[in-house]
């Protein structure tokens, strides 16, 4: 199936005085004290509400948060609405449910440019399920639907999916858009040279993205955990490094691709090693085909980073998804900061480079360089599957431009 990218433009909606029903991911992380630690996702949907909001729009927002089951107070939005309303400039009015009297009272009460956020939706079941009476319940708030939740696009639920058959017209949102056009624009029409980096735990979890992308890219560049099995498959000792005994077939296979297709892959030729998975193991750097027994590779090592560095050079489109090592320890963040900085530079002289989602992200804020990119996705697994080449059903569900 083809991937949609030409779904209707906010833009073209009249919304003034008009209820305007607003699914956002505002799916962020809590800590046990309920505080919001990362508001990237809230921040990200500001563009879309503020422009309701200066064309006097009625906004509800809604959301999930977490997998609740059932209502569950841990999982309520309710620590949101301070951050929101602060980026806003408003007081964001917090629904007690998603559906219902009390919320149609909230709503018929709700004045030109005022916002309100509904409860979380997954506290009914129906969400998950698509039930198509909660869907309908949801679209009767409101008198049109915007789509900027990319983060859950690739869900099929109700506020994502089902309520578009009873609202009309269903748009996206500002957010969306951009996402579809950075991840779905680049991969259909890239300037080339077209980079790929592809990095994280496992191949299993990448297979589909690694394939999808031999079809398009010049180069694939591959590290993180998911090397060990292509080294093995090689005929490398890999001591105790992450192994998919599994996938050694495979890895051969998308060598072999990738050869046929003329796409140059890369894998690290040095590696750092530890003694054990732990933040104070001890470490050295061996070369690929040299990593002894009762060690692990942890992450890529210096002539790896110099290579992929100047392979990347030659780029004009770089997409990158999963770190090159257990970024998570200090000591093997190298190689995944490495190729951050280098990102972040080539951003600046004109190459478009964008950061699929997951951990990779979180890599990239934690050096700062966030905004040096030309485009971070908001989206873990929405970009992966758009990467993979699927479709989205909450893009789907949207009105054709
Ligand atoms: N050499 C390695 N050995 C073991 N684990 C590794 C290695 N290199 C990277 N990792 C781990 O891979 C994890 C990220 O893998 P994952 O496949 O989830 O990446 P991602 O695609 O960025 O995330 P998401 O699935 O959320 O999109 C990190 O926690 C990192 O520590
Ligand atoms: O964080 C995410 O990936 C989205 O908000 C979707 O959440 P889910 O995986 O619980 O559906």
């Amino acid at each position: 199936m083809a991937t949609k990218r030409n779904v209707g433009d906010l833009k073209e909606a009249d919304v003034k005085g008009k209820r305007v029903f607003v699914r956002v991911d505002l799916n962020v992380p809590l800590d046990e004290n309920l505080k919001v630690t990362d508001d990237t996702r809230i921040r990200a949907t500001v563009p879309t509400i503020k422009y309701l909001m200066e064309r006097g729009a009625r906004i509800i927002l809604a959301s999930h948060l977490g997998r609740p089951k059932g209502v569950t107070p841990k999982y309520s939005l309710k620590p949101v609405v301070p951050r929101l309303s602060e980026l806003l400039g408003v007081n964001v009015e917090m629904a007690n449910d998603s559906i219902g009297e009390e919320v149609e009272k909230s709503i018929a009460a709700l004045p030109n440019g005022g916002v309100v956020l509904l409860e979380n939706v997954r506290f009914y079941k129906e969400e998950e399920k698509n039930d198509p009476e909660f869907a309908k319940k949801l679209a009767s708030l409101a008198d049109l639907y915007v789509n900027d939740a990319f983060g859950t696009a690739h869900r099929a639920h109700a506020s994502t999916e089902g309520v578009t058959k009873f609202l009309k017209p269903s748009v996206a949102g500002f957010l969306m858009q951009k996402e579809l056009d950075y991840l779905v624009g680049a991969v259909t029409n890239p300037k080339k040279p077209f980079a790929a980096i592809v990095g994280g735990s496992k191949v299993s979890s990448k297979i589909g993205v690694i394939e999808s992308l031999l079809e398009k890219v010049d180069i694939l560049i591959l590290g993180g955990g998911m090397i060990f099995t292509f080294y093995k498959a090689q005929g490398y000792s890999v001591g105790s490094s992450l192994v998919e005994e599994d996938k050694l077939g495979l890895a051969t296979s998308l060598l072999e691709k990738a050869k046929s297709k003329g796409v140059s892959l890369l894998l690290p030729t040095d590696v750092v090693i530890a003694d054990k998975f732990a933040a104070d193991a001890d470490s050295k750097i061996v070369p690929a085909s040299g990593i002894p027994d009762g060690w692990m590779g942890l992450d890529i090592g210096p002539d790896s980073i110099k290579t992929f560095s100047g392979a990347l050079e030659s780029t004009k489109t770089i997409i990158w998804n999963g770190p090159m090592g257990v970024f998570e320890f200090e000591k093997f963040a190298v190689g995944t900061e490495a190729i951050a900085k280098k990102l972040a530079d080539l951003s600046g002289t004109g190459v478009t480079t964008i950061i699929g989602g997951g951990d990779s992200v979180a890599a990239v804020e934690k050096v700062g360089l966030a905004d040096k990119m030309s485009h971070i996705s908001t989206g873990g697994g929405a970009s992966l599957e758009l990467l993979e080449g699927k479709s989205l059903p909450g893009v789907l569900a949207l009105d054709d431009a």
